[in-house]
């Protein structure tokens, strides 16, 4: 048996597409364009590269993008205010600030200074509680792109054993909560874990979000199962003048009894840019007084 690789490249290049044919109907009843601020603090060059494609892919879509780019010294009240600022901004439907912020910076008090009704990434306490409690709200890109794509592999989910592999507040735990609100059996597996392996040989749908590239071992994955690969690694370089190869938390080569997998790159990653756009169309139909768009 051979497994499928699912295309999150295309599958994401058509949620783009389907975002962007709802925008001219925005425009005309709102008078202006869906926008998305994101705020980088710091250098980091990977941080550079996701918000420089965050940019261009919401400018694609026919939106506005607003980037503010901030200093590793940036001290919190500064960053507290900016985010006062883009709350306050009409023109500013989605807020976006890259984690993680740089030592010295408090996390959960600039998630808290976002206005939950622009909180693309689905991180405040009042998202975060309309999701545990199954109500609608908006939620964390990446996990929404990975239940996408099970949706799409496998239509109903319900009564599927769900094994998710990392608890971080971005992608483990919403990614559970929407296994949950699917009628999935779902485990939460983490770092302190014990038979990590014996407990993914049970799962049909496994999630791996541990950020630590190949731990999750072929012989781990039931036969038929269907792996969601949220890690994004760069191995070191190995050959002069050669960027390290990106690897997921998943050893790829050694998965081919599954159902599916998605590949690194061109899986998960892609969706977690379009679904931000998506979240961002819907968070300005909702700002503006519109019903949601359809068929997102
Ligand atoms: N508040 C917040 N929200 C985020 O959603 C968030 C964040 N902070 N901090 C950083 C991570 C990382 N992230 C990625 C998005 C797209 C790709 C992506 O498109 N990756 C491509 C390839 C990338 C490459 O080649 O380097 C792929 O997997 O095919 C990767 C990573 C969003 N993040």
């Amino acid at each position: 048996m051979t497994a499928e690789i699912i295309d999150g490249k295309a599958f994401a290049a058509d949620l783009r597409a389907r975002v962007a044919e709802h925008v001219p109907a925005f425009v005309k009843a709102s008078g202006r364009k869906p926008g998305l601020a994101v705020v980088l603090v710091g250098d980091d060059p990977a941080s550079q590269v996701y918000v420089g494609s965050k940019g261009k892919a919401t400018v694609a879509a026919g939106m506005e993008s607003f980037e503010h780019i901030l200093p590793a010294s940036t001290p919190q009240d500064d960053l507290n205010a900016l985010i006062a600022r883009l709350n306050a901004d009409d023109s500013v439907d989605g807020i976006l600030v890259q984690l993680p912020l740089p030592d010295g910076l408090d996390e959960a008090a600039a998630v808290a200074a976002i206005d939950p009704a622009k909180d693309v990434d689905g991180l405040t306490d009042a998202n975060v509680a309309r999701l545990a409690n199954n109500e609608v709200g908006l939620v964390p890109c990446t996990p929404f792109g990975c239940m996408m794509l099970l949706n799409d592999r496998l239509g109903e989910l319900a009564g599927l054993d769900a094994v998710v592999v990392g608890r971080s507040q971005l992608v483990g735990r919403p990614m559970a909560q929407l296994l949950i609100n699917a009628n999935c059996t779902v485990t939460v597996a983490h770092s302190r874990t014990r038979n990590l392996p014996a407990i993914v040989h049970n799962a049909d749908i496994v999630v791996a979000a541990v950020g630590r590239a190949e731990m999750v071992k072929g012989d781990w994955l039931k036969p038929g199962a269907v792996v969601i690969d949220v890690g994004i690694n760069r191995l070191a370089p190995t050959e002069k003048g050669k960027k390290g190869q990106l690897v997921g938390d998943v050893a790829f080569g050694e998965a081919d009894h599954v159902k599916a997998i998605t590949p690194v790159p061109g899986g998960v990653g892609p969706m977690t840019i379009a679904v931000l756009l998506r979240n961002t169309l819907v968070a300005a139909h909702a700002r503006a007084g519109l019903a949601p768009p359809d068929g997102l």
